[in-house]
């Protein structure tokens, strides 16, 4: 293992001489001055540079091609943080898609046939051999089935495990070195971004993941003109093999196709929108790899277009409370209510209850101000987000996972509708759609639905006012985390005097003068639930 380790780290110098990478990795303000200056003692930074040198960008996507799989990947992930990298290799590192040499076709047959249990002529009635295509993770040959259906069959890369094992393991060494050498480095999370990656890898090599995923998000779209999943053939499908339906749609990013074949590019783009509002707010479900090699578009009715998407390996999903934090900020963010903004990220407990609310709205209005100088169609929603959680974070708001996803699905949602029509004007699409979505959470029936909601947990209410309160005496309890249990127990209470209020009503006409009690109930009761939140808005 460790001579395995020792020729790895070896073939990653050698790419980097190769690729002179140099200029990168040590003339980065990123590195404190005397390992810059430690780097001019390699030998190879005093090779004559060829005049025919390609741009920085270009040698480092040529170089993570060079160095496999993992570090493609890696590079795909790193090209959707611009709030890391300098433009010019963001842009290159999208390029870093579906450009991966293919496997040997016996590979493939050999690892389904493990999988499966049957010969491949036994499971198929046809398999093509020659792969359709062949991305980092996986490699993907048609084929039919007995019963007459086309379809894909998706096959991890035979040993994966182990060059990711090995891959990470000098990804994390290399971050933690520079973090531990520069305190830009260490603002810039480099280990967390690492371990971002390593959850997501692992996650994409699980085909039964992906299978589910789009199973559901599937069910979500059903009968909807707006997106296609394809169909999962479960019988078939095991962690290493996933056999789903062929789809022949024309890739989102062949433009000149979409235009010939006389798509309405700008219903495309709109649709685009709409589909990821619809996943983010009423399904609380959303596709995050939305980058172009996963979008295309339906050849049927190109006035009416339809996406599909396949690669559902990575998905996201909000709490209601988070969904509703996201839209009220962002209503706010359009309307430049600032203070609102700050006070949403403080209820919401994304940043700490104590943070100074005048000191965060400054911060953030002067983040946001000159965004919003620009024409509405040239705002950026993706970027807005990106600045103001960098902003959230130097007042101390912890990442967040899925608002991270989220914001990286919404630039890639956005560069897409874009790239196809570029007078897209995001927020005007958008906004009718979230407050649509908030009216229906206002509504009476709404309301209604929510307070039986926590009337269902009242047989629990004993229990869980328990837990909460052993928790509290708890030393480490943290006030964030206090103010988050306070809020549940206060609606849990709400909930209870709610249905003590009714109880009582049932006994005592509402009208007798001894009806007082159950009002007062009553009234407390909505206040704890409905009231207070309203009023804190
Ligand atoms: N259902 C399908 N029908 C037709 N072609 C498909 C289908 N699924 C995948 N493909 C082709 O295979 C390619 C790779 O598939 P997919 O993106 O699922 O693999 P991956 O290894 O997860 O890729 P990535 O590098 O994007 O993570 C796609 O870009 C597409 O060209």
């Amino acid at each position: 293992m460790k001579l395995l380790a020792v020729r790895r780290l070896l073939r990653i110098q050698s790419v980097v001489v190769r690729y002179r990478l140099d200029d990168l990795l040590f003339d980065q303000p990123l590195l404190p001055w005397w390992l810059r200056a430690l780097g001019y003692l390699l030998p190879w930074r005093w090779l004559p540079r060829r005049r025919s040198e390609q741009p920085r960008a270009v040698r480092l996507r040529l170089a993570l091609q060079d160095l496999g799989p993992i570090f493609i990947k890696f590079g795909q992930i790193l090209s959707t943080r611009r709030d890391l990298l300098p433009e010019d290799i963001a842009d290159e590192l999208t390029w870093l898609q579906d450009r991966v040499p293919p496997f040997n076709p016996q590979q493939s047959v050999a690892l389904i046939e493990e999988q499966l249990g049957a010969r491949v002529d036994e499971a198929f009635a046809r398999f093509d051999s020659e792969p359709l295509a062949s991305a980092s993770v996986a490699q993907v040959h048609a084929a039919q089935l007995k019963t007459g259906e086309e379809v894909v069959v998706k096959v991890v890369r035979p040993g994966l495990k182990a060059v990711i094992r090995q891959d990470l393991a000098w990804l994390y060494l290399f971050a933690r070195l520079a973090e531990r050498a520069s305190t830009e480095a260490r603002r810039l999370h480099l280990v967390d971004v690492v371990s971002d990656y390593e959850k997501t890898i692992y996650d994409e090599l699980d085909l039964l993941r992906e299978a589910a995923n789009a199973s559901q998000l599937k069910r979500n779209f059903e009968g909807s003109p707006l997106l296609y999943v394809p169909q999962i053939y479960w019988d078939w499908c095991r962690p290493k093999v996933l056999v789903m339906e062929r789809i022949y749609g024309v890739p989102v990013t062949d433009l000149a196709a979409l235009v010939d074949q006389g798509t309405d590019l700008k219903l495309l783009a709109e649709r685009g929108v709409e589909i990821f509002f619809t996943q983010v707010f009423r399904d609380s479900f959303f596709h995050a790899d939305m980058h172009p090699g996963n979008i295309f578009v339906s050849t049927r009715q190109p006035w009416d277009p339809q996406y599909i998407a396949i690669d559902c390996g990575i998905v996201g999903s909000l709490t209601p409370q988070d969904q509703d934090y996201l839209a009220r900020n962002l209503l706010a963010f359009f309307k430049r209510d600032y203070r609102k903004v700050a006070q949403l990220h403080i209820d919401s407990g994304w940043v700490p209850a104590d943070t100074q609310v005048n000191e965060f709205e400054a911060a953030i209005r002067t983040v946001c101000e000159p965004i919003f100088e620009k024409p509405l169609k040239d705002i950026s929603f993706g970027q807005l987000l990106l600045r103001l959680f960098q902003t959230a974070r130097r007042f101390n708001m912890e990442v967040q996972p899925q608002l991270v996803l989220l914001q990286k699905t919404l630039l890639n949602i956005e560069g897409l509708g874009r790239q196809l029509y570029p007078e897209l004007d995001l927020w005007t699409t958008a906004k009718p759609f979230l407050e649509r979505w908030m009216r229906k959470r206002m509504s009476p029936k709404a309301m209604l639905d929510n307070l039986q909601g926590q009337l269902e947990q009242l047989p629990h209410l004993a229990q869980m006012t328990r837990t909460a309160l052993e928790d509290i005496s708890r030393p480490a309890w943290d006030t964030r985390k206090r103010e988050r249990h306070d809020h549940h127990l206060l609606r849990l209470l709400g909930a209870a005097l709610l249905a003590g209020g009714v109880l009582l009503a049932l006994q005592t006409p509402p009208t007798s003068a001894n009806a007082w009690p159950s009002w007062l109930m009553l009234a407390s009761g909505l206040y704890l639930l409905v009231g207070r939140r309203r009023l804190s808005d």
